[in-house]
């Protein structure tokens, strides 16, 4: 497995709980949306993001589209479970899915962080290897390309020129 299909995966991985998510709203009745939170994921995003010595501005792009695609998702998957409802006891979003969620989003910025520092930004050639990685009966081709456009934007904070004279 090379370098970016380990870094799509955790994408996919992530948007794999999506499901769960909605379950857990549905059954609480809680709307999809949450603001507060997303503030905090991009904030811990962000955090991750300066470690890494990332722009933690196209990092926020980044994350915004990720959360994006993930309530698409949930809107998806809630509408059908208003005509094929599930019975099953849903994972605690608070206590369970959450956490894991900051942890994926963690391990998702080291792996892209070290695959540009390797292979520099991610490239349209890959569209094909993240096509394929990505797979979500409710994820849509214009969700896919709002992702994958994201992604290719994601580089290093340009260092400032330590020998330029002022
Ligand atoms: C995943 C959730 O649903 C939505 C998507 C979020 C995300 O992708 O991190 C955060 C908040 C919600 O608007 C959640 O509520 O945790």
């Amino acid at each position: 497995e090379n370098d970016a299909s380990m870094l799509f995966n955790t994408i996919n991985e992530r948007l794999s709980y999506m499901e769960d998510v909605a379950l857990f709203k549905a059954v609480n009745h809680l709307p999809i949306e949450d603001s507060p939170r997303e503030k905090r994921v991009i904030a811990s995003a962000q955090i991750s993001a300066a470690t890494q010595g990332l722009d933690s501005a196209l990092i926020k792009d980044f994350f915004k589209a990720q959360i994006d695609v993930a309530k698409a998702i949930q809107y998806r998957y809630r509408a059908d479970l208003l005509s094929q409802p599930r019975l099953d006891t849903p994972k605690d979003l608070r206590l369970e899915i959450r956490p894991h969620l900051i942890r994926l989003g963690d391990s998702l910025i080291v792996q892209l962080s070290n695959y540009i520092k390797k292979h520099g930004q991610i490239q349209a050639n890959e569209f094909e290897t993240f096509n394929s990685s990505i797979e979500h009966r409710y994820i849509s081709d214009a969700d896919k390309l709002r992702l994958f456009n994201a992604l290719m934007q994601v580089d290093y904070l340009n260092k400032p020129d330590s020998n330029k004279l002022d």
